[in-house]
Formats: structure tokens, sequence, C-alpha cells
């Protein structure tokens, strides 16, 4: 039997960014392949740094998809644990929970051959290129595409035991913004024969906030984020250009496209008025909204509202994004929260999940896919 802990404790210590998962696929196959070694039901392929399980089941009209991410974000962990990462980069999104519970449920719902097709899903990079997207639209399912995908994200105050999601919309769209005012450098006495890219960036920001509060439908939804800002050198020389790295998140893919649109027109009216050009980029790529299927949603939250361990919370969206949406605009699934206990909360340099989430997430989840896949 697979030692959790074990694992989940391996995979924090040892993060990789986005499609350079390199040794987490390595581990996660030597892992696999003992799972599945003497199961002639199962099937394994591999897409960059993805894995693809398959169960192939004995009377199968369909196939029931589970996706766990495998990549970690470049945070410092600060947590203090024996275990904790030292190589700049930390799982600080809860993904090594994420793979280590697909491990397990993998090695439960392996032991007998399934009716139906039940595929596991090991996806890089959700935290930046988006990678269910670019493991979709490169065709690296094949014809193992799921009919029906399910997946779950931590969430750190809830407490284990809690199960939380809804019928409609759990996870907002985002769209990264990179954008560069380039004007003209010079010595700071001189301002009149410069072109001062940091006042310009300085207008941006504080313009930009006008498209939550003049914009969108206050009944609606939207958070325009910049979280980076870079100009100049020192006191004394006039900023050449102005780096800013934000992001949008909306709750419909409506408002990103409206909210997107009133960014641009702001860039550009700026840049104009002060005479400098601007480099903007709008990347949105996988990351829509996270659409839950109402049949499919409605029909897990019924499942683990009658298991007596399971707290099942109804749930309003967040904010947060999450590139499973991409799959979920394709393949209609659900995707639900796992409360983990941390008191730091996602991307924080000392969350702590409760490992004790582990037999409880394996336990119950794996009671939910058999009865998908009819035992
Ligand atoms: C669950 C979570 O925290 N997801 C990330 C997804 C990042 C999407 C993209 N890199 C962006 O910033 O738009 C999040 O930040 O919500």
């Amino acid at each position: 039997m697979l030692d959790l802990i074990k694992i989940r404790r391996h995979l924090h210590s040892t993060p990789e960014i986005g499609l350079q998962e390199h040794e987490t696929q390595k581990y996660l196959l030597e892992i696999i392949n003992s799972v599945i070694a003497d199961k002639a039901f199962a099937e394994l392929k591999t897409w960059r740094t993805g894995i693809l399980v398959m169960l192939h089941g004995s009377q199968a009209t369909k196939t029931i998809g589970w996706r766990t991410d495998i990549d970690g974000l470049p945070v410092e962990e600060q947590t203090g644990l024996p275990f904790a990462s030292k190589n700049g980069r930390m799982h600080a999104c809860g993904h090594d929970i994420h793979m280590t519970t697909a491990l397990g449920l993998l090695e439960k719902l392996s032991e007998t051959q399934p009716r139906e097709n039940l595929l596991f899903l090991f996806q890089p990079a959700e935290e930046n290129e988006a990678g269910g997207k670019l493991m979709y639209d490169e065709n690296a399912f094949g014809d193992w595409i799921p009919d029906e995908f399910y997946g779950l994200h931590v969430r750190p105050e809830l407490k284990v035991g809690d199960i939380a999601t809804n019928t409609h919309t759990l996870f907002a769209g985002t769209c990264e913004v990179e954008l560069t005012f380039k004007g003209k450098g010079g010595h700071a006495a001189f301002p009149h024969e410069a072109d001062d890219a940091l006042v310009a960036a300085a207008y941006f920001v504080t313009q930009v906030q006008t498209i939550v509060s003049r914009n969108v439908d206050p009944l609606g939804s939207a958070v325009v984020t910049f979280g980076k800002m870079e100009a100049g050198t020192t006191n004394n020389i006039i900023a050449e250009t102005a780096f800013l790295h934000g992001t949008i998140r909306t709750l419909t893919q409506e408002m990103n496209t409206l909210t997107q649109k009133r960014l641009t027109e702001i860039a550009q009216g700026i840049a104009q008025s002060f005479g400098m050009e601007l480099d903007l980029k709008l990347k949105q790529g996988g990351y829509l909204p996270v659409e839950n299927n109402p049949q499919l949603a409605s029909e897990l939250m019924t499942f683990f509202e009658n298991e007596p361990a399971v707290n099942l919370i109804d749930i309003e969206p967040a904010m947060t994004g999450e590139d499973f949406g991409y799959l979920l605009s394709k393949i209609p699934g659900v995707m639900f929260w796992l409360g983990v206990d941390s008191s730091a909360p996602l991307h924080s340099n000392k969350m702590t999940p409760s490992e004790t989430v582990l037999d409880f997430a394996v336990e119950n989840i794996a009671k939910f896919l058999e009865m998908k896949a009819k035992r």
C-alpha cells in the first residue's frame, strides 16, 4: 500500500515550475508504474511533463476523468517544516496534496477493473502556461477524451472533512496583463526634455481602478490587480520605461472581455497623452471561468451530502483562477474545494495543509468515482 504521507513530503520538498516538472514526472511515473504493474487493464502515456493513465473498463460505455495539477510556484518556503522545499520554489497552492490524492485514488480504483473507463490526468503548468489547455489543444488525450471530468483544489480556510462546490461558477476567469510604457529618459532637473514613463505608469495604475468602480455592473464582479511595477534606476534620473504585471479576474467571459477592452483603452489613452510607446500583452490562455455542469454538480453534491464523513458546503464563487476552466469548457464536469485547514492562505510561503486530509480525500472521493465507474 502506498505511504501517502511519505509521497506527499517527497513531492513537497521538490517542487518544479510549470512545464519544467521533469523530476516530478519521473517520481510520479515510478509510483504509477508500481501501482499498475500487474494490471492488464491499465495503460499509460506521457505528454511533455504530463501523464495520462487509463484504467480500461470491462464494459465501458464512457470515460470518467480525474484531473490533478503537478506544478509549483516561485515562492521561497518559510514553513520551517523538516521537509520544506529549499530550492526557491514551493507547492504553495497545494498541488503536492492534489497529486498525492490522485495517486491514492489510482491505487484504490485499480484494485479491480472498473466497468467504465477511468482516466487519471497529471497535468503540468496550472499556474502559468495553462497546461490543461496545451494538452487538450495538442491532442495529448487522443481517443482518451473523458465524457465527464472531475477535479479538486485545496482550500486553506475550510476544515478537513469539508467539500465545497456549487452548481454554477466556482472560479473566475483570469487574464494576465503585461504592459510597458516606453518614454524618454533624462536628467531629473530637465523633465521638459524627457518623457517620464514612471509618471505615466502611476496615472495608469490609478485610472485603471475606475474599470471596477465605473464600468463593471455593480451587481457583477471583477478584479483588476497589478502586483508588480518596475520603473527607473535612481532618484535623479527620469525613468525611460515602466513595466507593470497584473491580472484581471471576472466571473463571466463577457465581463473579462469588457475589462480587457477598457484596460487597453486606458493604457492606449495614457500612452498617447504622455507621448510614449505602449507594449501591452493580454494573456488569457486557458484560464476561463470554472463552470460546473449543473446536473453533474448536483449529483456530486447529493452524493457527498449523504456521506457521513463529509461536510458538504454549497459555496459562492471565488476570484481565484484555474485552467481546469478550459477543460470544463470542452468537457462537462465538476471542480470542488477540499478543506485542508491551514492558517496561511493559498500562495503564502507559510501554507501548511493538514496531511490528515489525504486519507479523508482518497477514501471519500474513491467512493464517488466508484459510483461513477459502476463497479
Ligand atoms: C488556484 C489559483 O491560485 N490559481 C491561480 C491561477 C493563475 C492564473 C494566471 N497565471 C493569472 O495570474 O491570471 C490564481 O492566481 O488564481
